[in-house]
């Protein structure tokens, strides 16, 4: 099973183990926002210690690159974060965070709806006139290459650029929490660069952004790692 098909798996599962996972929701003050890990460790029923002893803070509008081996419990860091899974062991508190924003390793748009409208739209639903949002979606899609793209349908576009599309989404829907999930695994080298050098613009969400990955040119290109090894 690849650790997304178990990230789409856990999503309901939140499972009662002996660690702590809460949410202080201080009307979504960016300033005050983080998540806090404290001593977190997991391991699935009583097996090996995937990662142990975690303590740190993370914080908005840094970009922290999530990495570690196959199977070192990325994907499932992740969802800890996220509150979907409760560690086995320690605490992690989210405060203020607001809503989490997932974005997968596989662009998931709409077909036939133009590129302005994927970004457009959580503005819309916002409640700002078409014409903000489209002015708004238009910078979002300048930070991350696709202005050009605007008026063309989801379904011709590049991989790269739908994966630039969703990490541009994911920046307009506004979440707390935004957790990206192998940006660059179903891509070519120059492709993965491309989405590589539009990773900076998540942090202009005021978001905390973490990222999950395998890619070496990902993880530099973000402003902080963590580095699952240093937790075994
Ligand atoms: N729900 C589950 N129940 C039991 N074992 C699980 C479950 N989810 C994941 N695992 C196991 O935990 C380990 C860590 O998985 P995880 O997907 O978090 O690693 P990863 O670092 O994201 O891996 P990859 O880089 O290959 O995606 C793996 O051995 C996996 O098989």
């Amino acid at each position: 099973m690849s650790g997304q098909d178990r990230l789409e798996s856990i999503r309901p599962a939140v499972a009662g183990l002996a660690g702590t996972s809460t949410v202080q929701d201080n009307s979504g003050d960016e300033q005050s926002a983080h998540v806090k890990l404290d001593d977190v460790g997991h391991s699935f029923d009583g097996d090996d210690w995937l990662f142990r002893h975690i303590t740190m803070t993370l914080y908005p509008r840094r970009v922290y690159a999530l990495v570690g081996p196959s199977g070192s419990g990325k994907s499932t860091l992740l969802s800890i974060v996220a509150g979907w899974q409760q560690p086995a062991q320690g605490k992690v508190i989210r405060v203020s965070c607001g809503r989490v924003c997932w974005v997968l390793q596989n662009p998931h748009g709409v077909a036939r709806r133009k590129v302005i409208d994927h970004v457009a739209l959580p503005y819309i639903s916002r409640g700002e006139r078409r014409n903000e949002a489209e002015e708004h979606a238009l910078s979002l899609l300048r930070v991350f290459g696709l202005d050009h793209l605007a008026a063309k349908q989801f379904r011709d576009l590049s991989g790269g650029e739908a994966q630039r599309l969703m990490l541009a989404r994911a920046v307009a829907s506004h979440a707390g929490l935004l957790l990206v999930d192998e940006p660059t695994a179903q891509l070519d080298l120059a492709t993965a660069a491309s989405v590589n050098r539009t990773l900076h613009g998540l942090s202009i969400s005021g978001a905390i952004v973490v990222v999950a990955t395998h890619d070496p040119r990902t993880r530099d290109a973000c402003t902080d790692i963590i580095d699952l090894r240093d937790y075994q």
